[in-house]
């Protein structure tokens, strides 16, 4: 049965005098897309910072399978099943496409390699890396150089990164931005393809994009939560329609 792996509750992080994210609580459920949409500065890389404990909130709660892990450092909370890819691109350009994703999934295990004879973490890197590439449909460009790949296939690969680390929950943070039509079409089937195993949150600007992805959409403005339920619903929101999807629809 699919169950919330991520749970926040009324997290808030001040910056000064300024509420980046304000009040805001968000279930990321296994085996669906929430889509978290809004203007330039509404909030949205600030949630996913605290979600990710990139920042710690000022206030409020975040759960990750069950387990409070608010306040935690980064790389606890990856080791604890969440993976996340930044808007920058986060790739060693110079390194091959199998020697990036090698790294990403060694970095899980820096702990247990500790307790681990040094073959058996090293099988468990190498089994991790595999079944990432795989995952994100890269088996084929495994020796290609990164820096010689083109940008979709550099943000695939970044999924790669992510999935290496064997995480449930996926924080994407605008995986289709810079891309042309039939790289957005692939990046689309391939989130498609990793929904089943993940619970995922995506802030995405291109809005064809979320609405052929989402489960549950969510939007933010000022920091704060204006609608959130069902895409359609949500659309129809003449409060979402005045704030933002107007601009564009
Ligand atoms: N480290 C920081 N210090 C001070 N203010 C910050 C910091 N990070 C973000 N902010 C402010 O918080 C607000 C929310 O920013 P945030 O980057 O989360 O918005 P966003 O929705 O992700 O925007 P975009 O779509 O442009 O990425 C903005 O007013 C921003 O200037």
């Amino acid at each position: 049965m699919n169950e919330v792996l991520l749970a926040a509750r009324n997290i808030t992080k001040r910056f000064g005098g300024l509420s980046a994210v304000s009040d805001v609580s968000l279930d990321l459920w296994q085996g669906a897309i929430h889509a978290v949409i809004g203007p330039n500065g509404a909030g949205k890389s600030t949630l996913t910072h605290l979600l990710s404990g990139d920042l710690a909130p000022t206030t409020g709660t975040v759960t990750l399978a069950g387990q409070d892990v608010t306040g935690w450092r980064p790389e606890r909370i990856s080791r604890a099943g969440l993976g996340r890819s930044y808007q920058k691109t986060n790739i060693f350009l110079p390194f091959t496409v199998w020697e990036n994703v090698r790294l990403a999934a060694q970095s899980r295990h820096q702990r247990a390699a500790r307790w681990l004879s040094r073959a058996g973490a090293f099988a468990d890197t190498n089994e991790r890396a595999a079944r990432a590439l795989e995952l994100a449909a890269l088996q084929h460009r495994r020796d290609a150089v990164a820096g010689t790949m083109s940008h979709g296939e550099q943000r695939q690969l970044e999924i790669a990164m992510s999935l290496a680390t064997a995480p449930r929950v996926l924080l994407l943070d605008e995986p289709l931005a810079g891309m042309g039509t039939s790289e957005a079409e692939r990046m689309v089937e391939l989130l498609l393809r990793l929904k089943a195993e993940h619970a995922m949150m995506l802030v995405e600007h291109d809005m064809d994009a979320v609405f052929a992805l989402a489960d549950r959409l969510t939007v933010m403005l000022n920091g704060q939560v204006i609608a959130s339920g069902e895409p359609a619903q949500v659309r129809a929101d003449p409060t979402v329609q005045t704030a933002y999807l107007g601009e564009e629809h």
